[in-house]
């Protein structure tokens, strides 16, 4: 599990490290509060995908399924600082479906840890093809990153899009614009 005492006293060298006073009533539980939050952003890391897509149920028909819209944050590995957006998710079922609220689970399991965006997308799209064995699988994500708007470049409004396929939706393009329509809609 987490170290809190450790993540603490890296906050406190950090502050320590900018010039800070760490001492100043405002900064004294600043620590403390940082190690608190890394138990909530940085979950993912002790939760595991499968057990959220465990419970299915049956379909007697495989038409597509799209979970739009589902708002996420995640924190950039390389500066620590977040990124976040909207993930839009679709299937093509093969006798089974999960919950869609899972599917939201699913995302939060990869966010709540710290990622690029390329990997979050593909981990979201494998945890799905591994416990749902669907048809096909189609992951978008379309995010600002911090890091290149309050930092480096500088470009605010700037967005990253990214999009892994599985099965059905690999090189299938009416397929993929299939589901590019009903994400736009
Ligand atoms: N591919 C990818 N890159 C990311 C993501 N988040 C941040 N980055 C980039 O990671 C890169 C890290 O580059 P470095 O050159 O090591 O770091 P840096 O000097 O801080 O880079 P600048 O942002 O250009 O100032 C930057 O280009 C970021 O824009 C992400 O989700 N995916
Ligand atoms: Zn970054």
């Amino acid at each position: 599990m987490m170290d809190y005492e450790k993540i603490k006293a890296g906050v406190q060298l950090m502050l320590e490290g900018i010039g800070e006073d760490v001492t100043r009533e405002g900064l004294l539980e600043t620590p403390d509060r940082i190690a608190r939050m890394c138990a909530e952003i940085y979950g993912g890391l002790y939760e595991d995908a499968s057990v959220h897509l465990k419970k299915q149920f049956t379909v007697e028909r495989n038409d597509i399924v799209v979970e739009k819209d589902i708002t996420f944050y995640s924190v950039c590995e390389h500066h620590l600082l977040p990124f976040y957006g909207k993930a839009h998710i679709g299937y093509i079922p093969n006798g089974k479906v999960v919950g869609l609220s899972k599917l939201a689970r699913t995302v939060d399991v990869f966010a709540r840890r710290p990622q690029i965006q390329e990997k979050l997308t593909s981990q979201i799209a494998d945890a799905l093809e591994e416990s749902l064995a669907p048809q096909g699988v189609i992951v978008m994500l379309e995010a600002e990153h911090m890091c290149m708007t309050m930092r480096g470049i500088k470009k605010p409004g700037s967005k990253t899009v990214t999009m892994v396929t599985t099965g059905c939706f690999e090189n299938n393009f009416e397929l993929q614009n299939r589901f590019l329509s009903m994400v736009r809609q």
